[in-house]
C-alpha cells in the first residue's frame, strides 16, 4: 500500500479487516518489521485517539515514532502556489513537506476542513500537497473529507460484533451538536459501509444530505424512527450541512438517540467515533449502557492503524 487516504487505496477489504483482527490477537507478531523505520505523525488539529493509537500501532511494529503538533509548534504554513510570502505565513508547505519526507519513511497527517469554501475543502489541497512534496507514503489521520482509519476501525468493530444476522442493518443517524462539525466521519463511514456486506440506512434532517459520491447504495430518509426499525448497529454522528456548506440548519431537537428510540431496533449496538458531547449528541444512559460499542471502536483504532502501517511497511 503506497498511501492510505480513502477506501480506494484498499485492494481487498476483507483481508485488511481480518489482518486487523489477527493483529488484535497478536499485536507484537511483526515487531521487527518496522525496525529502523520512522513514522512521523503531523497534527494541524487536536487529537486523542488518532494520535495515541497510531503511535502505539507504529511502536507495536517496531517503528520509531515522532509526533509534531504543526499548528501550535511549527511555522505558519503557506499553501498557495507562487505567492509572495510577505504576510503572516512563514514556511511554504512545499519546503516543510519535503524536509519531513527526508526524516520519515511514512508520514501521517491530520488536517480538518475550514468549512468556509466547499470546493476548496473537497479538493483536499493540504493532504494532496503533502503527498506530492513529501515523496513518502502518506496515511490520512483525518482529512477535510474523510477519516479512513476511523472507518476501518468501525468496520472491524462491526465485523467482530455481528452475531445473529449475516448481513446486518447499519443505520448512520445525524445527531445534534452545538457547532458546525465536518462531514468527514459521516462521509467516510458511508463510503466504507457501501463496500461492506451490510444494509446501510442514513437518516438526517432535511438539508443535511451528504455528497452523493459517499452514499452510493444507501437508503436515505429524513424519518429517524423509520430508519431505526430492526437496526443491528446505530452509528451516531453530527455533521454540518454540505448543501448550505458548513451551516447548522437546525438545533436538531428530538434527534438525540435515547433508550426509548433504541427500543425500535434489533437491540442495536451503538457506535460513535468520540469525542462525544454527552447529553447533546448521545445520552449518558446509552454511552454507559450495555449496547455501547464506543470504547471497543476506540480500542480497534490501534489494530486498524497497525494493519495499514504493516501494508505500507511491506511496500517500502
Ligand atoms: N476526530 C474525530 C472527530 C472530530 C470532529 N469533532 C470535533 O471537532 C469536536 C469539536 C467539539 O465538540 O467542540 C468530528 O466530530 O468530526
Ligand atoms: N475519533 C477520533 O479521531 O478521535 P481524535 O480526534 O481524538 O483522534
Amino acid at each position: 500500500m503506497k498511501q492510505f487516504t480513502s477506501i480506494k487505496d484498499v485492494q481487498h477489504l476483507d483481508e485488511l479487516v481480518n489482518e486487523a483482527l489477527a493483529l488484535k490477537q497478536h499485536p507484537f507478531k511483526y515487531k521487527t518489521l518496522g525496525e529502523n523505520k520512522t513514522l512521523g505523525l503531523i497534527f494541524l488539529n487536536p487529537s486523542l485517539r488518532t494520535r495515541l493509537s497510531t503511535q502505539k500501532a507504529g511502536q507495536n511494529l517496531g517503528m520509531n515514532v515522532i509526533v509534531m503538533n504543526l499548528d501550535k509548534e511549527g511555522w505558519a504554513l503557506e499553501t498557495q502556489e507562487g505567492t509572495i510570502m510577505n504576510g503572516n505565513t512563514v514556511e511554504h508547505i512545499k519546503d516543510a513537506a519535503a524536509v519531513m519526507g527526508q526524516y520519515c519513511d511514512i508520514i501521517g497527517i491530520r488536517s480538518f476542513p475550514k468549512l468556509q469554501n466547499r470546493e476548496e475543502d473537497y479538493q483536499e489541497e493540504l493532504l494532496q500537497q503533502f503527498i506530492k512534496y513529501s515523496k513518502v507514503p502518506v496515511v490520512s489521520l483525518e482529512s477535510a473529507t474523510r477519516h479512513p482509519l476511523q472507518s476501518l476501525a468501525d468496520l472491524v468493530t462491526i465485523t467482530e460484533s455481528t452475531t445473529s444476522r449475516k448481513r446486518p442493518k447499519v443505520v448512520l443517524t445525524w445527531a445534534p451538536h452545538i457547532k458546525p462539525i465536518p462531514q468527514c466521519v459521516a462521509n467516510s463511514f458511508a463510503e466504507w459501509m457501501s463496500q461492506a456486506d451490510v444494509e446501510l440506512v442514513i437518516t438526517h434532517p432535511e438539508g443535511y444530505e451528504l455528497a452523493d459520491e459517499f452514499t452510493q447504495g444507501a437508503t436515505i430518509t429524513t424519518n429517524q424512527d423509520e430508519a431505526m426499525q430492526n437496526a443491528d448497529f446505530v452509528y451516531v454522528k453530527n455533521w454540518s450541512s454540505y448543501r448550505d456548506y458548513g451551516q447548522v440548519l437546525t438545533d436538531g431537537a428530538g434527534w438525540m438517540l435515547t433508550n426509548e428510540k433504541l427500543q425500535q431496533t434489533n437491540s442495536a449496538r451503538v457506535m460513535h467515533c468520540l469525542p462525544v458531547r454527552r447529553n447533546v449528541e448521545l445520552s449518558d444512559e446509552i454511552l454507559e449502557g450495555p449496547n455501547s460499542l464506543v470504547l471497543e471502536q476506540a480500542n480497534n483504532r490501534t489494530y486498524a492503524a497497525q494493519a495499514v502501517l504493516k501494508r505500507m511497511l511491506e511496500a517500502l
